[in-house]
């Protein structure tokens, strides 16, 4: 019996290799060298479901090389893990194209209609791309968005912060529940205006809980249906918002059904694409959040620095005639809180770019990349590159983005947790505004400490979500100490971007 056992799993090696020789015989030997799985066949598959995102650098130490090939049956994944191809990828954009991955996501994350998903397969991402970039980049749309944002993050500080010291809420607050809602609504007054689809706490909820489903809503496997139940709560809601836009909606949300309408855009398929637009402004936000307070909070000196930079720089005002944060001092002063968020994102991405590929191209001159097959560019992989980073690659240092006088920030130029280009994430100015303006009044106006003592900074993370830094699994509680002497009224200057 056992040796029945043994013959037929040696039968099953030997076919499965026979299986991955046939598929790599159509290999051009100028395409990336194929990494070959332990077990022929399904070895990456095992290995992806094993290791999630990580799965790449596991598979990248393997490899050695600068990019190489992952098969998976007849498709290819040319892993591409070294920042120094970069820029080749922006000089191939034609044929090393985001958009397939657009219209994928319209068709299985926003439900489109075959008309609808016929629409995306055309010039529709491309015009999509060019409104929203228009719409997010410097100038009197995007200080709207700003000032918008800015106002309603302060309410949120207000509501926590304001009021008895006592309060139960300072006592326990769990601090990614919090970090969600605060960005979800700052982001949402900002973009749809006061009345927008999150109003309601459990539309909030419900759009964190569908973020768990996105990875099964793309290979079709949400069984139970509970994902699509999520997900139709917030659809629901930006059905009702988008019947008829209120007038203090953005320009961005404008000219987001703007554009869908002339393509000719159903109404109930603008707002369902409209709803997954939140894939991309709440989800990458709230855990770098997240985890920029931890690491600011876990460093009494990193703390006291940060504190120093923004009352020098940025607070002015007092108790009596009331706090002013200034945001574009911020932005251009206060280096170090920059550089932490920085560093949070190049520590803490897990998740990866992708690209198709249109037709064969050859990268760099010498790999050649064929139609039809898939680029991965990891994050992770790119992030801790020692050859850019340095040997301290490993560690945290929350100096390590500023630029020094006559030189450059360390090696910015591998930095890719707003992507990279042509498709660098068009709304990077106003997610770093958000994040600098929370991270200060909260680390000028409040102390915070963990309930149970420790930080968990380590923590395991949800791998099922597909934002660039992954949420922790479980939520951590934290105390909350109003700094009595930054106690009282605050407001923002938010200038011009
Ligand atoms: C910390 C916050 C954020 C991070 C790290 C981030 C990161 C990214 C990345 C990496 C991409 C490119 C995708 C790729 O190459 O695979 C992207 C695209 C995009 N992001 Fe962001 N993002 C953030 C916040 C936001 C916000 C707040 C919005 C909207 C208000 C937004 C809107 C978009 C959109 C619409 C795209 C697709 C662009 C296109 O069609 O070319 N993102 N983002």
């Amino acid at each position: 019996m056992i040796l029945k056992l043994i013959i037929s799993a040696a039968g099953f090696l030997v076919l499965g290799f026979i299986v991955d020789f046939i598929f790599s015989l159509w290999d051009d030997p100028r395409e990336p060298p194929r990494l070959r799985p332990k077990i022929p066949v399904i070895g990456h598959v095992i290995g992806l479901m094993r290791h999630g995102p990580s799965y790449s650098k596991i598979t990248s130490e393997a490899a050695g090389t600068e990019i190489y090939t992952l098969g998976f049956f007849h498709y290819k994944v040319y892993m591409s893990a070294s920042a120094r191809l970069l820029p080749f990828f922006q000089k191939t954009a034609k044929t090393l194209s985001f958009r397939p991955f657009i219209e994928l996501t319209a068709h299985k994350f926003g439900d489109a209609t075959e008309a609808t998903h016929n629409l995306y397969r055309g010039t529709l991402p491309d015009d999509l791309g060019r409104s929203l970039r228009a719409s997010l980049a410097p100038g009197p749309h995007l200080d709207y968005l700003n000032h918008q944002m800015g106002s309603r993050a302060l309410v949120e500080l207000d509501k926590l912060l304001d009021g008895d010291q006592n309060d139960e809420r300072r006592r326990a607050l769990p601090l990614l529940a919090w970090s969600r809602y605060t960005v979800v609504e700052a982001t949402s007054y900002a973009v749809y205006g006061e009345k927008h689809p999150f109003v309601k706490r459990e539309v909030v909820d419900a759009f964190w809980q569908w973020q768990n489903y996105l990875v099964s809503h793309l290979m079709g496997l949400d069984i139970t249906g509970k994902g699509y139940a999520l997900r139709e709560k917030v659809f629901k809601e930006y059905i009702k918002y988008c019947a008829k836009l209120p007038d203090d909606a953005s320009h961005l949300m404008s000219e987001h059904q703007r554009v869908l309408r002339s393509a000719g855009v159903s109404d109930t398929d603008k707002a369902k694409q409209a709803a997954i637009f939140t894939i991309a402004s709440f989800a990458n936000s709230a855990p770098t959040l997240y985890w920029t307070l931890m690491e600011i909070y876990s460093r009494p000196d990193l703390l006291a620095e940060v504190r120093r930079d923004l009352e020098e720089y940025a607070v002015s005002g007092s108790r009596e005639k009331g706090f002013v944060l200034d945001v574009a001092a911020l932005k251009a002063r206060c280096l170090l809180i920059v550089s932490v968020i920085n560093e949070t994102q190049r520590m803490r991405q897990i998740n990866s770019s992708f690209r198709k590929v249109l037709s064969d191209t050859m990268l760099d001159g010498k790999y050649l990349l064929k139609k039809g097959n898939f680029i991965q560019v990891p994050g992770d992989v790119i992030h801790s590159e020692r050859a850019f980073w340095g040997d301290t690659a490993g560690e945290f240092n929350p100096h390590r983005f500023i630029k020094r006088e006559g030189g450059t920030p360390s090696s910015a130029s591998g930095f890719i947790a707003f992507g990279f280009a042509p498709y660098t994430c068009p709304a990077r100015q106003f997610a770093t505004t958000e994040l600098l303006i929370l991270v200060a009044l909260m680390v000028v106006r409040a102390d915070i400490s963990p309930v149970s003592g420790k930080w968990s900074m380590n923590a395991p993370v949800n791998t099922l979500e597909l934002s660039t830094v992954p949420s922790p699994k479980t939520d951590v509680e934290v105390r909350v100490q109003v700094r009595e002497e930054w106690a009282g009224e605050w407001s923002l200057k938010t200038g011009e971007s």
